[in-house]
């Protein structure tokens, strides 16, 4: 089954009582952060706090993500050592600006799991892109490795390389959203847009949650748990969603036993494009528990 990655919920890593509950919320995965989250005098004991977390406290399904320093500064290599030794599920590399970024980041990831017995391959990757020149590059990113699960904007930075600020409608970031979506698909992988950090503005939090899963995204970077039920309720697919995508699927397989590729429901056509949504729907609808399947009992 796919996994979902609706929420992304940022835990800071020098902070014991948010990384020991951090599971508790729902999000979808959780992503420990070793990066700006954390003071410098506090790299070291936030990587150590980190590792024991991913060792010793059980997460459940949750998915593990750890935002590691970039290999460019102080802290990265001995991060991505920590991480790929505790058994982290992703790392997520920040300010990704070229493939050599990604591929500097894998060689260090393979180098450990050779040393350490551990399944070559098996600690996945994703890639934040939050500079104009990491736009640009968003699709040769995206390919530049099988770790990559997917790609994420990071709009606080991103802005300020664009030498702009966040706006409420986000104009500044639509060409990068829309980049960075077309990417990941054209790759095969996800799109996660990026942190809302107003937290009393739920108003325009929900417009841009809208806003980002018309674009295309599967999911946002969240820094808060009251902000994680808000994108599920939105992403979710509703009822009647799921029954429409049901009466396509039953139209299209009743039309393909007559031969035919395209079907009349409810006086609109139906062809091979609207078939894929309602698969991809009802994909989300059994992932996000919302529908279970005959076949699944
Ligand atoms: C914002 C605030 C201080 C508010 O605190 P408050 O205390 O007012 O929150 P409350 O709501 O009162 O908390 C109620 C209960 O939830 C617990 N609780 C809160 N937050 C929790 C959480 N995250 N994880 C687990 N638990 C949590 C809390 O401990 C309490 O538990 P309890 O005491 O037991 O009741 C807090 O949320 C927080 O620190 N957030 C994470 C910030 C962060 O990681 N920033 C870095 C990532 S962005 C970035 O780097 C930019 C980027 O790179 C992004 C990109 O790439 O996309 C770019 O460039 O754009
Ligand atoms: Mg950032």
């Amino acid at each position: 089954m796919k996994r979902l990655r609706r929420t992304m919920l940022f835990v800071p890593g020098n902070s014991p009582g948010m990384i020991r509950d951090a599971h508790i919320y729902g999000s979808d995965s959780i992503m420990f952060d070793l990066e700006d989250s954390v003071a410098l005098g506090e790299k070291d004991a936030a990587r150590h706090l980190v590792y024991q977390a991913l060792k010793f406290i059980d997460y459940g399904n949750i998915e593990k993500v750890v935002r590691v320093n970039p290999l460019n500064t102080a802290y990265g290599k001995d991060d991505i050592e920590a991480m790929v030794c505790a058994g982290v599920d992703v790392i997520r590399l920040p300010k990704t600006e070229t493939p050599q970024d990604i591929l500097d980041t894998e060689n260090a990831i393979t180098e450990i799991e050779k040393k350490t017995g551990i399944e070559i391959g098996s600690t996945k990757m994703m890639a934040a892109i939050e500079s104009a020149l990491g736009v640009v590059n968003a699709y040769p990113i995206a390919i530049s490795s099988k770790r990559l699960v997917g790609i994420a904007l990071g709009a606080e930075d991103y802005t300020a390389s664009l030498k702009t600020t966040r706006s409420l409608d986000g104009t500044e970031l639509f060409f990068a959203r829309s980049q960075i979506v077309v990417a990941a698909r054209a790759a095969g992988i996800d799109a996660i847009d990026t942190v809302f950090s107003n937290l009393n503005d739920m108003e325009t939090f929900e417009k841009e949650i809208r806003l980002i899963k018309q674009l295309g995204f599967d999911g946002k970077s969240v820094i808060n748990p009251r902000q994680i039920d808000v994108v599920h309720k939105i992403f979710n697919p509703t009822e009647k969603e799921i029954e429409k995508a049901l009466r396509i699927l039953e139209a299209m397989r009743e039309a393909e036993t007559k031969g035919s590729g395209v079907v009349n429901l409810d006086g609109k056509m139906i062809d091979k494009p609207v078939l894929l949504r309602a698969e991809r729907m009802i994909d989300m609808a059994i992932a996000s528990g919302m529908y279970y399947p005959d076949d699944m009992e």
